[in-house]
């Protein structure tokens, strides 16, 4: 018989999710806030293109292009405007996933909607807030041009979602951090297709 999957509070899924990543300490942490964010990778040619965070949370970091869901806006308008913001470019993005996030001492968890995009258009620029760079989304050859996925130089969560997403598979996941960003807890799905 399958394990049961429980599946963590503050997940939001319509649809079945297994278990792909799960470990750390017992409990999670109860959630009584959240604020909603989104994040936008663009996934083309063997490349995803990702931006180093110039400034406020996740400084120094590569991460997708996104932010917070201002009144008003819808998360997938919130992720077109923050793509243009954040790197000068328009995509036809389509939402592959959700993360919850409870850091903390913060007392707002953060729902971030994960979108991406196979093309995009206009020319890709560094802005106030980000520095783009493409990254091989490949088996690395010697004859790569690219560098590889920066895991080492992201969030910690990212190495356990980011290959469903380049495999084109929706998930979601759950993971608690402490103060100096060390994850606690986490648990990441997939949909069951
Ligand atoms: C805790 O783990 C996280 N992992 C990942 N992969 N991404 C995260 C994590 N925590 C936050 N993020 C993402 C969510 C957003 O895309 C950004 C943060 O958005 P920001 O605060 O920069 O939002 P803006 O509206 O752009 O902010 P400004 O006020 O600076 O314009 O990080």
């Amino acid at each position: 018989m399958a394990a049961e999957c429980v599946v963590p509070p503050g997940v939001v899924h319509d649809r079945p999710l297994v278990e792909v990543h799960a470990g750390g300490v017992d409990e999670w942490v109860p959630i009584k806030r959240v604020k909603m964010f989104t994040n936008a990778f663009i996934v083309q040619d063997g490349k995803i293109l990702l931006g180093y965070k110039k400034r406020g949370i996740g400084q120094g970091l590569f991460n997708g292009f996104g932010g917070k869901v201002e009144a008003g806006e819808t998360p997938a308008e919130a992720a077109v405007r923050e793509l243009r913001e954040e790197a000068g470019i328009d995509a036809p993005l389509r939402q592959i996933g959700m993360l919850s996030f409870k850091v903390e001492d913060v007392e707002e968890a953060f729902h971030i909607d994960i979108f991406m995009a196979e093309e995009h258009t206009g020319t890709i620029i560094e802005t106030e807030e980000m520095r783009p760079q493409w990254f091989s989304t490949t088996t690395q050859t010697d004859g790569d041009i690219l560098p590889p996925i920066p895991y080492e130089n992201m969030w910690a969560d990212d190495i356990f979602w980011l290959p469903l997403l380049l495999s084109k598979q929706k998930f979601a996941g759950r993971a608690d951090f402490n103060t100096g960003n060390k994850m606690l807890k986490w648990w990441f799905g997939k949909e069951t297709s």
